[in-house]
């Protein structure tokens, strides 16, 4: 099998993406919207095709994204994508080859970080992919949960409280005034990437009838006329003898304050002809778990969901403040890119940090998939020592740079890409 890896041409797309499509088992092409959508996303220059012939058997792609870190930063990152390789070309070594390809190019965009999500978790480790933020789903039972808002504040003219005002998601002036929530999300909770130019489109054309439920309704919270947090869901109907029992599928739901959440969240539990309140990925720290009567019929799972490598590991982890002050020499191991092999000196407190190369005698030792696991503060170093991923060389330094790495506010990634 004699095979060529290439950076993909416009002209190249169709086929490309038809490669991709019936990767992952349709011979269905997705609705012409959100085809349309990943087509004006593509970044041509940052894709690679693998061909056979006039076949594409391989594809992948790498966003140009920025990613929010603890600390606030927004740290560039290649958001890896569109990853697939023909049926008939399978464990021949094509993703390995667009891997290597993929992540030489990333350091030679000067991007210190690299993420994805996974179709299956057993992919990516091989490559230094950690995971680094978990999504909760719910399944709610909202005929016997309840759900108390916080009061809304005690002034007399009820000027502290929350209008609830049910909009048209694809109105302009609605996305922008939803867009702005976001973007103030952002900086303050990990693994959040910063909305680059058409993204902002993602929402509506994810958020598309299907399964029999309705088109998707947005509910802005507002206060004295400024939106303060808004919900996207969809309803879906259902009856049975004993009457309606249908589900509100909720997708996003951003607040700027605890009284708007409360306020979103208790909307959504008391829409009528519903029972079940569904989402696939809030954060793990999601607020409305401290409010509801009955956390057990919630049916909350946590799933993995952020996968993130570093890339350049001193750029990558100069990137990030951190929580308390460290001061530790880390032995990082990275076959796949060796680049990043050796010792490195961390110092960092809440407000930067150094990263550097030294001769010093390593004090923890790990792998740079442990490393992008533990990057956003979400999984702690200490609970991969006891899995036996982090090796502790000087007693002290386990606690230290793991309390270190930690983040107060879960780290989260709202959407897949
Ligand atoms: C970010 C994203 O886009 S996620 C989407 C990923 N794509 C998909 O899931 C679509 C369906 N699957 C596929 O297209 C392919 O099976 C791929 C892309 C996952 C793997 O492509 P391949 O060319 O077969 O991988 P390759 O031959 O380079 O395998 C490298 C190693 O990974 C292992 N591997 C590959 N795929 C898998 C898998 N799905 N599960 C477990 N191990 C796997 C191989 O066994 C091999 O291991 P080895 O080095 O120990 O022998």
């Amino acid at each position: 099998m004699t095979t060529e890896l290439r950076v993909l041409e416009p002209s190249e797309w169709e086929p490309w993406f038809g490669a991709l499509e019936l990767a992952f088992g349709g011979n269905d092409p997705w609705p012409g919207d959100e085809r349309a959508f990943f087509h004006g996303r593509t970044e041509f220059g940052r894709s690679l095709g693998v061909w056979d012939g006039e076949d594409c058997v391989g594809t992948a792609g790498a966003y140009s994204f920025r990613l929010s870190v603890p600390g606030g930063a927004l740290v560039p990152a290649a958001g890896v994508t569109m990853v697939s390789v023909a049926a008939t070309h399978r464990r021949r070594g094509i993703l390995t080859s667009m891997m290597r390809r993929q992540l030489d190019d990333v350091r030679s965009w000067g991007e210190p970080l690299a993420v994805l999500t996974a179709s299956e978790p057993a992919i990516y480790g091989r490559f230094g992919y950690g995971t680094a933020t978990q999504g909760l789903s719910a399944e709610i039972d909202t005929s016997r949960v309840r759900l108390t808002a916080p009061a809304t504040g005690d002034a007399a003219d009820g000027s502290h409280e929350v209008r609830l005002r049910r909009v048209r998601p694809d109105d302009p002036a609605v996305r922008d005034a939803c867009e702005a929530v976001y973007a103030a999300e952002v900086a303050g909770r990990p693994g959040m990437l910063a909305r680059q130019p058409g993204w902002e489109g993602l929402p509506v054309v994810g958020g598309k009838p299907k399964d029999g439920a309705s088109a998707l309704q947005c509910v802005l919270a507002e206060r004295h006329g400024e939106v303060v947090g808004f919900t996207l869901y969809r309803l879906k109907p259902q009856w049975d003898d004993a009457g309606p029992r249908g589900t509100v599928e909720l997708d996003d739901l951003y607040a700027r304050d605890p009284a708007a959440c409360g306020a979103l969240w208790e909307y959504l539990f008391g829409i009528d002809l519903t029972s079940t309140v569904r989402t696939g990925n809030r954060p793990p720290d999601d607020p409305f778990q401290y409010l509801v009567s009955d956390v057990r019929r919630c049916a909350l799972r946590v799933r993995d969901e952020l996968y993130l490598r570093p890339v350049e590991v001193g750029a990558a982890l100069e990137a990030r403040t951190y929580r308390t002050p460290v001061d530790v020499v880390l032995a990082v191991e990275d076959a796949f890119c060796p680049w990043n092999e050796g010792t490195w000196r961390l110092s960092g407190d809440s407000k930067g940090a150094s990263c550097e190369r030294t001769g010093d005698r390593p004090e923890l030792a790990l792998s740079v998939r442990e490393l992008g696991a533990a990057y956003l503060g979400g999984t702690s170093l200490t609970a991969l020592a006891g899995a036996g991923r982090v090796r502790e060389l000087r007693k002290g330094a386990l606690a230290e740079a793991s309390s270190a790495f930690g983040s107060d506010v879960a780290p989260w990634l709202p959407h897949g890409f």
